[in-house]
């Protein structure tokens, strides 16, 4: 149908043409006034274009172009689609606007042919929906009069629409313009409104006309027009010429027509040929298109496949999932059977722990009751082991040992082990083997032990001070083993590391005398504390090589208590000796010269007469030696008496110091085997008060038969030529009732006996002073020289607290003491005492003896009342009983057993040969109740020396 379209053309046209081209001068007009009208239109059209696509876009399209030309501008349809676009914005969405128009497709044809075909097909398509009068596409190769129209009547729509639009648009340029020669446009659907007006031009139009016999061609201006150039052609001509024009006529006609269909076919072939590209191209479009779909479809079903694959690897990856889930489940439903099953397992396991605890809470209550009562029982030993030492009167030994001191290298140390009772020491054999010697004591103290512990273990023994009991606590030890860090504690001393002196604050401000002591009413914990810090400060210490602050004296403090019950009237005192030794040391090692070397001989000879003492003491020999050195007089009452004693043994864990440490823990362990026998209370009961009314009675007696003892007193001493030493005592009122009395033997037993008895107790103060005589000031008046000579030199510094003599050493060395107290305290000034302290006794000049004599010196009638004696042995006596018989009778009895220095002389089995059993030590201790045993009176002439000699009871109380 198209194709018949394509080749359908203007038989009218043609005639028109070629009557034009014979007419002559009519031809020649109407062609050049035609092709003059033509031309001016195209120009108008290319300028319209030139100007609304602009200069650059229309660079194809100059502005007068040829026909040719204009064609050619238009081509590529992209122009008229710019232009199109610019007055119907939009109305051609896609312009292909191909790079260049020389890209070859593969069979030869212009890719751009295509591509412009598909411009120009939507700009015809557009225009023609607008009601613009179109062009076929092949006019761009043919005639460009329809191109020229159409971009006009374009023109006059877009000026009708930017004018305003007013009105309906009507393209007059029609009525103008050639009507088109082709018949019905190729592709043309939609155009039927706008072709109408052109049917009437049109060669189908024609045609019909021609077909319609009823149809009147005059009425038909163009075809009329051809008949009146037919008419005109053949009016000049002759009849006879008609055919001839006619025929030449037709045949032009055929020429032209052959020519114009040759034209038509030339169209008709550039059709096919685009038809064919379009075709192609369409194919090739819808190949691709195909191609795409399929491809998409591929993609679509590579993602279907791929969405399918991943929903089948996810499905199985879910499967998986639920594969492992159900697992888990199977697994936890497992675990929940064993975690039920452990729970009950758990249970039942709870269960039976809970019996087992029970069972074993009930074992563990019935162990601990029993580790309880073993320990009961181990404190029960310990209790009836101490009770056991303290009936048979046992010295108590406790061992320390020194730790190495700062700045000494850490050496290897003789003290192997150190276990509660018990110490090892190493020492080397003779095969180079090391071997092990053990030492048993009360209680051993490692270098490690503290001040609290080793007080700890000493408070009992103190807290019997309370009950009444006499306690005496030595040091004892090697120069520096640590006997001064016991007892006092170092120099920078605290609330931690005071020795055992320092704990001792709570005495009472009753106490005994001892000789060159001060007695010194204390009345709070400071006063007792200042005490203790003057006598620390005025004790001899010195350095050594040994040992840089070594004591070069003996120290001691006694502490007195006295308690009242008020309810009996009974009172309890007791009183207890720190004493802290000198250290023992041998003179090579100290490097001690000088005075150092004296003091040190002293402190050996004190420390071997000790040595002696306990020897004797261990070997319960008859005759102990206390005399022989201040020291164990001092210690007598504890080592002899009835005190509980406790010798601290320091030793110092050198190997250098073995020696010493085997020879002191050898004598320690000797100390540990002398019984004292038991310890007795001070207790003055109402046996006591009988006696003390007794001694009245007799006192008043002695004062009634005074007159007939000073009448006899003459007579007794011409008569008594065995004891002219007696003469001095002429005055006596005790000697003279003694002498003159009915029963002078017993009265001076009474007295003894009764001044023995409270000898042993402690001095009551208040006693003391409610006689106020002066205190004679004996001791002061004693001369060094004295005590040099009478006892073994050894160096004591003590600090008595209720008296108020000055310490002197009695080896000649002024202690510290004497000066500071005699003049910087006013706690030891005599007015705090008003009393005499047991020293009175000796106001009355004794013979002065030699040292050899010495501790035969309280054998020579001096001792009256002993244990022995009250029990029926005639064996012992006191020389402190003979004392009271010249106690002035204004001064109250002196109690002097418990704690003094040298305070009883001792009887010696020389002076009473007669005796038949050898005094023990223990009955050296007076009793406390007397035993009126008859005796004979002691010959105390013997010991009685002429006024002026030297008195050694004087240096003996020192
Ligand atoms: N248990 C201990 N812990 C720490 N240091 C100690 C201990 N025992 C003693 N010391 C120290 O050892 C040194 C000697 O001690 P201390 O002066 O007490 O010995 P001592 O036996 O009294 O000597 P001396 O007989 O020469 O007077 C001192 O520096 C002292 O501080």
């Amino acid at each position: 149908m198209e194709a018949e379209q394509v080749l359908t053309f203007s038989l009218a046209s043609v005639i028109e043409d070629v009557l034009q081209q014979h007419s002559g001068r009519l031809g020649v007009n109407l062609a050049s006034r035609k092709t003059e009208e033509d031309s001016l239109r195209r120009y108008e059209a290319a300028r319209w274009l030139r100007k609304t696509v602009g200069v650059v876009r229309g660079k194809d399209l100059p502005a007068e172009p040829s026909e040719e030309d204009f064609r050619i501008g238009l081509r590529s349809g992209i122009i008229l689609c710019t232009v199109l676009n610019k007055v119907q914005p939009r109305a051609v969405p896609k312009v292909i606007e191909g790079p260049c128009d020389s890209v070859i497709i593969p069979d030869g044809a212009a890719l751009s042919t295509y591509e412009y075909f598909e411009n120009v097909r939507s700009f015809l398509k557009v225009v023609e929906e607008m009601g613009i009068p179109t062009f076929e596409a092949f006019d761009l190769g043919g005639k460009s009069s329809r191109i020229v129209n159409c971009v006009l009547a374009l023109k006059s729509y877009a000026e009708w629409k930017f004018g305003g639009g007013i009105g309906s648009w009507k393209y007059s340029g029609v009525a103008n313009a050639k009507p088109p020669i082709s018949g019905k446009p190729l592709l043309r659907e939609n155009s039927e409104p706008l072709m109408k007006p052109l049917r009437t031009v049109s060669s189908g139009d024609i045609d019909g006309y021609m077909s319609d016999p009823g149809l009147d061609r005059n009425e038909k201006g163009p075809f009329s027009s051809l008949n009146s150039l037919v008419c005109e052609y053949l009016a000049d001509k002759k009849p006879e010429e008609v055919p001839i024009a006619v025929e030449s006529l037709l045949s032009k006609v055929i020429e032209e027509f052959k020519h114009h269909t040759r034209i038509q076919h030339e169209m008709v072939c550039v059709f096919l040929f685009s038809l064919f590209s379009t075709s192609y191209y369409e194919e090739k479009y819808n190949q691709f298109e195909l191609e795409d779909s399929s491809r998409q479809n591929l993609i679509l079903k590579q993602q279907n496949n791929q969405f399918e694959l991943e929903d089948s690897s996810r499905q199985n990856l879910i499967l998986k999932q639920q594969n492992i889930v159900e697992q888990q489940n199977r697994i936890t439903s497992e675990l929940k059977n064993i975690v039920h099953q452990t729970k009950l397992g758990m249970q039942s396991m709870q269960n039976e722990h809970r019996k087992e605890i029970i069972y074993l809470s009930k074992h563990m209550h019935s162990l601990a009751s029993a580790a309880s009562g073993y320990q009961k029982v181990l404190e029960e030993n310990r209790k009836l082991y101490n009770q056991v030492q303290d009936l048979k009167g046992n010295i108590r030994v406790y061992c320390r040992v020194r730790p190495f001191l700062g700045g000494q290298p850490s050496h290897y140390s003789s003290v192997s082990n150190v276990e509660e009772g018990s110490i090892s020491i190493i020492t080397p054999s003779k095969y180079g083997k090391e071997g092990k010697k053990t030492f048993n004591f009360n209680r051993a103290f490692g270098p490690s032990a503290t001040q609290g512990e080793v007080f700890s273990d000493t408070q009992p023994l103190i807290r019997s001070v309370l009950d009444g009991y006499n306690v005496c606590i030595f040091a004892y030890g090697q120069t520096g083993s640590g006997k001064t860090f016991t007892m006092s504690g170092p120099d920078d001393l605290n609330e931690e590391t005071i020795g055992v002196n320092y704990h001792i604050r709570n005495s009472s401000h009753n106490g005994i005398n001892v000789p060159d002591a001060n007695l010194v009413p204390v009345s709070c914990t400071s006063d007792v504390i200042n005490l203790m810090n003057l006598g620390h400060k005025n004790r001899a210490v010195g350095s050594t090589a040994m040992n840089d602050r070594s004591s070069r004296s003996h120290s001691c403090l006694t502490v007195h208590v006295q308690g009242k019950n008020l309810t009996s009237g009974s009172t309890i005192r007791g009183s207890m000796h720190l004493v802290d030794l000198a250290g023992s040391e041998r003179a090579d090692k100290t490097e001690a010269t000088g005075d150092r070397l004296k003091e040190a001989q002293h402190i050996n000879k004190s420390l071997s007469a000790l040595g002696d003492v306990i020897s004797s003491l261990a070997q319960k020999n008859a005759h102990v030696p206390y005399r022989n050195s201040k020291l164990t007089q001092l210690l007598q009452d504890s080592l002899g008496g009835q005190a509980k004693t406790l010798m601290f043994v320091h030793i110092s864990p050198e190997p250098e110091a073995l020696g010493e440490t085997l020879s002191t823990l050898k004598f320690a362990e000797r100390v540990s085997t002398v019984e004292l026998g038991a310890a007795r209370v001070n207790k003055d009961n109402s046996d006591v008060k009988e006696l003390k009314e007794q001694i009245a009675s007799l006192k008043a007696a002695l004062a009634r038969k005074e007159g007939e003892a000073e009448n006899s007193q003459q007579s007794i001493n011409s008569s008594s030529n065995e004891i002219p030493k007696l003469k001095s005592y002429a005055s006596s009122p005790i000697q003279r009732s003694w002498t003159s009395g009915p029963h002078p033997y017993n009265i001076l037993k009474g007295l003894k006996n009764t001044a023995s008895t409270l000898k042993r107790r402690s001095l009551d103060l208040h006693d003391m002073r409610r006689d106020s005589s002066p205190w004679p000031n004996v001791s002061r008046g004693l001369g060094k020289e004295d005590d040099k000579e009478s006892i073994s030199g050894d160096s004591v510094d003590k600090i008595f607290m209720n008296r108020n003599d000055s310490m002197t050493s009695e080896d000649g060395l002024m202690g510290p003491w004497e000066a500071e107290s005699k003049q910087s305290s006013p706690m030891l000034s005599p007015t705090y005492l008003t009393e005499p302290s047991k020293i009175c006794m000796d106001q009355q000049p004794l013979h002065k003896k030699d040292n050899k004599d010495d501790e035969d010196l309280p054998k020579q009638g001096l001792d009256t009342a002993t244990t022995e004696e009250l029990d029926g042995n005639e064996t012992e006596t006191s020389e402190s009983s003979e004392l009271d018989l010249h106690w002035p009778s204004h001064i109250p009895k002196p109690i002097i057993g418990s704690s003094g220095l040298g305070i009883r002389a001792k009887k010696s089995s020389n002076i009473r040969p007669s005796l038949k059993n050898p005094p023990e030590v223990r009955s050296m201790i007076p009793s406390f109740i007397p035993v009126p045993t008859p005796k004979k009176p002691t010959p105390i002439t013997q010991a009685r020396k002429p006024p002026g000699s030297n008195d050694i009871r004087r240096r003996i109380t020192k």
